[in-house]
């Protein structure tokens, strides 16, 4: 799925409209009619007192057929025309002369004195601002998204909570609503899966109003969401006359220093991911440990010898637990080295790598590196913000020609040109032990020779959807990485069954 910039998807929204004749108007009645049923599904018809605030473009248009809605189901309400601006769009002077037929009350705000007391709304629509904000939103409507953001009323933003940018960061005195709900149109928006403003957003729901798939399609964009059906497409069937050797040699190295169960982890996940062969080369402390807890893999003890003898391993995972000692840098020496066709490197290896930026450059095209923000700090430096992060990720991935993996939730993969944010997955996984889950996922998926891109997308994916399907017997608090392990199995169920 794309996610659109406010110029591209104002772009695809007159397409729309060209291509399946419907005014401006019939297209925001879509959108308002559809986002009214998800707000009826939230509020108490016959108790709730809705405050509308409706800004004078058409994010304010969707407001004021709302009010228009909500008063055909006599839902108690008040208008609020949040008035920024003279000039108002077509759709939007439409539905303020219906409000006027309707006899509703329409309530001008356009200075700080004209805020009226929120107290007795128990549900605020938030329609200021949508996706057309691109400058300092007036003080008097921070003043307003302020006392907003200060009642206890339920708050809903149709489209993008007002305040926020598409594609900018919001500066520290910036204000922008914090809603309970977003109910957005077609397509995720970028700040809703970055940190910084993505935490405010927690509960976005994409309300579908039928815009022209052929135009998304069409739309250029570096941005993306990973969804059910952009993965499954990639999920290859297992051929009937297949054998072990069809589906790849892993190698996995590390598990040091009293850390076995990270490697060990990321050797199940690797085994429960279809790889053909798992090898694990850890610490020789814990290889009854790995024997007793991955039967089906082979411990190498010799981890040098290994790569010397075989020139051949589909795909390396190393990092997970290996620890920061002369060991492990020899172990980073000899994988370098090695120039594995398929590397994924996670944890320590990222730290020894930040810690040896020579190495950089050393690093076969197309590895993969699967930080965390700390880890990723290390690795390019401070950010400002998010967006400053994104381009800071960008140019590295371009610089030394590789793959990151930024996990936390929305998990973010960039390969220096696209990014693909994650869908699935919950707080459940933010425990330790679920990084080193995700390395033994991808690692499976680049030894079965799955394009490096569609790897990091399908074990991103999957990772996450098995974390979710965990929650019918574990919850986010009890959730932990082993439970993940346990329902790889149903998460590719769940892809395999659409595949044709
Ligand atoms: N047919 C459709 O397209 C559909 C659209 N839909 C809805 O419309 C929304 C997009 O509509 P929109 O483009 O009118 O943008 P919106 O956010 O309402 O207003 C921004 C306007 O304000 C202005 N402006 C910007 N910043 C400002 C500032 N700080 N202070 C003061 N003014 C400022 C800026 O104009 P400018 O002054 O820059 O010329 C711009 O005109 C979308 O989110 C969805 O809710 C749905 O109904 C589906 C069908
Ligand atoms: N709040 C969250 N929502 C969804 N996924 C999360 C969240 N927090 C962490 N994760 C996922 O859990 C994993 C954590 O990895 P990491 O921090 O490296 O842990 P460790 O290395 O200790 O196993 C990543 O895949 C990350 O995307
Ligand atoms: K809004």
């Amino acid at each position: 799925m794309k996610i659109l910039n406010a110029k591209e998807l104002a772009e695809v929204d007159a397409f729309t409209m060209n291509s399946q004749s419907l005014s401006d108007w019939e297209l925001m009645e879509r959108a308002s009619s559809r986002a009214f049923l998800e707000i009826l599904k939230k509020i108490n018809p016959e108790k709730d007192f809705v405050y509308i605030f409706c800004g004078t473009s058409n994010n304010g248009g969707d407001g004021l057929a709302l009010a228009r809605m909500l008063n055909q189901k006599q839902v108690k309400i008040r208008v609020f025309e949040v008035a920024y601006s003279s000039s108002t769009s077509k759709a939007y002077q439409k539905n303020i002369k219906f409000l006027k037929e309707n006899r509703i009350q329409i309530n001008t705000v356009q200075n700080q004195n004209e805020i009226p007391d929120l107290n007795p709304a128990t549900c605020i629509i938030d329609a200021i601002f949508g996706v057309g904000l691109n400058r300092r939103m007036p003080g008097f409507i921070q003043e307003l998204v302020k006392k907003i953001n200060l009642t206890e009323a339920f708050k809903i933003s149709i489209d993008v909570p007002s305040g926020m940018y598409l594609e900018q960061s919001i500066e520290t005195d910036e204000e922008f609503v914090i809603s309970d709900l977003c109910l957005t149109f077609q397509l995720p928006k970028l700040p809703f899966l970055l940190p910084e403003t993505g935490h405010y957003v927690e509960n976005f729901k994409l309300i579908d109003i039928g815009l022209s798939e052929e135009k998304i399609k069409q739309t250029k964009t570096p941005y993306n969401y990973i969804t059910t059906s952009d993965v499954s497409s990639i999920l290859k069937k297992r051929a009937k006359f297949s054998h072990k050797g069809s589906f790849g040699n892993a190698l996995l190295i590390g598990g040091y220093e009293g850390m076995w169960g990270s490697v060990i982890m990321t050797t199940q996940a690797c085994l429960r991911s279809g790889a053909g062969k798992v090898y694990t080369h850890l610490d020789k402390t814990g290889r009854l440990v790995l024997a007793q807890h991955a039967l089906e893999s082979i411990y190498i003890q010799n981890c040098p010898k290994a790569l010397k003898s075989n020139p051949n391993w589909n795909a390396i995972g190393v990092g997970m637990g290996l620890g920061l000692s002369n060991n492990a840098v020899q172990l980073m020496e000899e994988v370098l080295a090695h120039q594995p066709k398929r590397l994924l490197l996670d944890a320590d290896a990222i730290n020894l790598l930040s810690k040896q930026k020579n190495w950089l450059k050393l690093l076969p095209k197309n590895s993969v590196l699967t930080p965390h923000i700390g880890e990723l700090k290390r690795l390019v430096g401070e950010w400002d913000n998010d967006f400053d992060k994104l381009n800071k990720a960008k140019q590295f991935c371009k610089t030394y020609q590789v793959v990151l993996i930024i996990k936390g939730a929305h998990t973010c993969i960039c390969d220096g040109t696209n990014f693909y944010f994650n869908s699935s997955g919950n707080p459940g996984l933010a425990k330790a032990g679920s990084g080193d889950v995700l390395a033994g996922v991808i690692t499976a998926l680049l030894a079965q020779n799955y394009k490096v891109l569609e790897a990091c997308q399908l074990g991103v994916y999957l990772h996450g959807v098995a974390a979710d399907l965990a929650l019918e017997s574990f919850s986010e608090h009890s959730l932990i990485a082993t439970d993940v392990i346990s329902y790889l199995g149903k998460a590719f169920q769940l892809l395999e069954s659409k595949i044709d």
